[in-house]
């Protein structure tokens, strides 16, 4: 019997890249001796609705999708809500693809399609926050929004361009929160700015944001929490240190994270791997030890 392949993708992610390589995809597939099952998806869920109904219905070796990082976000999230936990390949085709940087994926979607049948099958991490998955980052405060305000009519026509304007217009209305963050034996209270859970040495395409130990089958996440600038001249030097991954900053609170509650009084709008994660007054965020098996590429 052949074994078989799901494969979900995004027909709008990034520029519609896919379109272009699909049947070179397929054929890759063909060859590897795979009988494919395709989807495509037609808005919000889809991706991990399919994944849900198909896992329910029949047997799969390998959950494929292509897409940006809010596609990889759905599938994972369905075979976290599935029995059946069959290995996860990427195709990365969205406008940001911060989590294929840490799988080591070749851009050409062909060569990526190859690693997916010949590559290295590896335990990863995956985040809960209250209730929700999470890859690669969970994010709070300054410029998050742009991750998940930016049309995607702008990033077809920009790329990542796009979600750097939407940044910089929102730079002159940065507001701070007052959250008390719990984790292990510490508390901190403090004005925030920014905070970010993360599992990815790239977030909103700045590689090293996260600092140099980031690993992903490690059991830790790393916890980036901004403290309120008292200026402007404090705040430029903030974000310089912050988009460098210059982490040992007076400003900064840079610690690694396996379960973590943040509390504050108003509500906190959150971004999910760059999508819309809903806002709360409490976080608990947990790290799930190798909850998946993923596909990636060599160095
Ligand atoms: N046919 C569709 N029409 C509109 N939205 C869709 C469609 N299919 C999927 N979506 C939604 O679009 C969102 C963004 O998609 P995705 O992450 O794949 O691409 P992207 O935004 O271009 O890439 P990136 O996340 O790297 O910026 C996802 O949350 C997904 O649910």
């Amino acid at each position: 019997m052949k074994n078989r392949i799901l494969f979900i993708y995004n027909p709008l992610a990034g520029k519609s890249k896919i379109k272009t390589w699909l049947s070179s995809i397929v054929e890759c597939f063909g060859r590897g001796n795979y009988e494919v099952v395709i989807y495509a998806t037609k808005g919000k869920k889809d991706a991990k609705n399919i994944v849900i109904d198909c896992l329910k219905r029949e047997s799969y070796d390998l959950v494929v999708c292509s897409g940006g990082d809010g596609t990889l976000n759905e599938v994972i999230s369905g075979i976290m809500e599935s029995d059946k936990k069959p290995v996860i390949g990427y195709l990365p085709s969205g406008t940001t693809n911060d989590f294929a940087y840490n799988l080591k994926l070749p851009k050409s979607l062909p060569k990526a399609a190859e690693v997916v049948l010949h590559g290295e099958v590896f335990p990863c991490d995956i985040g809960v926050i209250n209730g929700k998955y999470f890859t690669y980052t969970a994010a709070f405060g300054l410029f998050t929004d742009a991750s998940y305000e930016t049309s995607q009519a702008q990033k077809n026509t920009l790329g990542r361009m796009a979600y750097i304007l939407e940044g910089i217009k929102r730079l002159p209305n940065w507001k701070a929160y007052q959250i008390e963050i719990h984790y292990g034996e510490r508390i901190i209270k403090d004005n925030f700015i920014y905070g970010m859970v993360t599992n990815s040495v790239s977030v909103g395409g700045f590689r090293g944001i996260a600092g140099k130990d980031v690993l992903l089958d490690d059991g830790l996440f790393e916890g980036i929490f901004v403290k309120m600038p008292q200026n402007v001249i404090e705040f430029q030097a903030v974000i310089n240190d912050l988009l460098k991954g210059n982490l040992n900053s007076d400003h900064i609170y840079y610690f690694p994270i396996k379960n973590i509650t943040l509390i504050c009084e108003e509500k906190v709008p959150w971004s999910i791997d760059g999508e819309y994660g809903g806002e709360y007054n409490t976080i608990e965020i947990e790290n799930l030890h190798k909850a998946i098996s993923i596909v990636r590429g060599a160095d």
